[in-house]
């Protein structure tokens, strides 16, 4: 059925990926009622009697925020984690200061040109800990009309007492989501977030399925090098991925809101380094020589300007999809890979997507071989760029997402079904936020989005 009473019963409906997209206003009631959440939902006192609540985020509208608790959770501790420094910081604790359950963690940004882009809601209740992955920042407009994606963990129980360890990690689940959990927040070395490390030690994420793929700032060699960013995808496909053969002329799609600059040749970032981490596979995977990888192995998604002329919000949606005009200039080979924003399966071909969402799909567009939601956009900042002879990989911005494959979720299965006619009983149905096949963008580049006023 397309309804459901109450939002235990639509967290059932949306397992065993629960992978959501946030309620959209102003569009028919089915699109919000199966697969869809608030942030009033995940907040709800239905979810669990709140104990305490962490929120990273890029952008924190803290009176907004402490609105989307129910009553009863508004003076529960909450640490807010920002990457603010200077004037933005000092915003952030006057806006604090009426809160005294409030406290701010700011993560240290090395790098140049880095954010605390990473959007993550660790939530302990008296009988457990939720973890939510998601892509809205915390303020109204990122909620209102966008098209957002949000991926809510089962609950986690508390360990008993005797169950825990103190060196290594205890009760983690295949995929090592609680040990790249707590890897996660140890990068920010921050005594309040080594309070939230314990948290996460002290309960059973047995039940994680997904993997956590993250980005922290920093140059990162040896082992470390395949712990964050594009060449942690690139290990776990390599080891867990699909079978080369199996995807040998699949695509790697990649849908985001934002681009960095790629550099002057595609085949040196895009296609040389981070196309290869998500065409990575197990077994002997022809190694893409760069410069013949045609437009049919990479498919970017990325609004058009009537996309957002038309969207709900209008052209102000264009204020979260900054693309400045000079890297547009310096990377035309990039509108080559361009693909429209439709999403008419899930009512949302004009909520302005600012989820970001990356995948591998079959020639006829009809299987996936995974499917990963994340903060990241295309730009090296979020995922990284290998440097000196590939020895170290260079991150700017925190990051943080969830990548699902399939055998995690039924040991014979190795491809999602992603098709919305085709729902065949013997392959995992895998929901996309956005339409199958793909529609290129015509000729002209015009239809690229340039907000040059609008940047973020
Ligand atoms: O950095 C670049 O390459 C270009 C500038 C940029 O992309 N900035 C930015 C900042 C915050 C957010 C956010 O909403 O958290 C987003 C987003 O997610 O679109 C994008």
């Amino acid at each position: 059925s397309d309804r459901y009473d109450t939002f235990q019963e639509v967290l059932q409906d949306a397992d065993p990926f629960n992978f959501m997209l946030t309620k959209v206003r102003g569009i028919p009631d089915k699109f919000n009622n199966k697969l869809a959440v608030n942030i009033k939902d995940i907040l709800a006192v239905s979810m669990g009697n709140l104990v305490e609540s962490a929120q990273f985020n890029y952008m924190h509208d803290i009176p907004w925020l402490m609105q989307q608790y129910p009553p009863e959770h508004r003076s529960k501790p909450l640490l807010i984690v920002h990457g603010e420094d200077r004037q933005g910081k000092i915003s952030l604790h006057e806006a604090a200061h009426n809160f005294p359950n409030v406290t701010l963690c700011q993560a240290k940004l090395d790098m140049l040109y880095g954010t605390h882009h990473s959007k993550m809601m660790l939530l302990i209740y008296t009988n457990g800990l939720r973890v939510v992955i998601h892509t809205a920042n915390l303020v109204e407009q990122d909620w209102d009309q966008k098209t957002q994606g949000v991926w809510i963990s089962p609950l986690f129980p508390k360990l008993e007492e005797g169950e825990l360890s103190l060196d290594g990690i205890t009760a983690d689940s295949v995929t090592h989501f609680k040990r790249d959990l707590v890897e996660y927040l140890s990068m920010y070395k921050s005594i309040s977030l080594m309070r939230w490390k314990k948290h996460i030690l002290q309960h059973d994420f047995t039940s994680a399925r997904v993997f956590l793929i993250a980005s922290i700032p920093g140059r990162h060699t040896n082992d470390a090098k395949s712990k964050w960013g594009h060449m942690k995808v690139r290990k776990i496909l390599s080891k867990q991925g699909p079978d080369s053969a199996m995807v040998r002329n699949w695509s790697a799609i990649g849908q985001f809101s934002s681009v960095g600059s790629l550099g002057a040749d595609q085949t040196k970032y895009l296609c040389g380094e981070w196309l290869q981490s998500m065409l990575s596979s197990r077994g002997v995977s022809t190694q893409y020589a760069s410069r013949d990888v045609s437009t049919k192995t990479l498919k970017l998604i990325f609004p058009t300007i009537d996309n957002v002329r038309t969207s709900l919000e209008g052209y102000k949606a264009g204020a979260s999809i900054p693309y400045n005009i000079q890297n547009a200039r310096r990377q035309e080979y990039f509108h080559t890979f361009l693909h429209k924003w439709k999403a008419s399966n899930r009512g949302r071909s004009r909520a302005s997507p600012h989820l970001k969402s990356y995948s591998l799909l079959s020639p006829d567009s009809k299987k996936a071989a995974w499917f990963m939601v994340t903060s990241a956009n295309m730009s090296k900042a979020a995922w990284g760029m290998l440097e000196k002879n590939s020895s170290q990989l260079m991150i700017r911005s925190y990051e943080i997402g969830v990548l699902f494959l399939p055998h995690l979720f039924d040991e014979n299965c190795k491809q999602f079904s992603v098709s919305e006619e085709e729902k065949s009983e013997s392959y995992l149905h895998f929901p996309l936020p956005w339409d199958v096949p793909l529609e290129p963008y015509t000729k002209t580049v015009s239809s690229v989005v340039f907000s040059l006023k609008n940047k973020i």
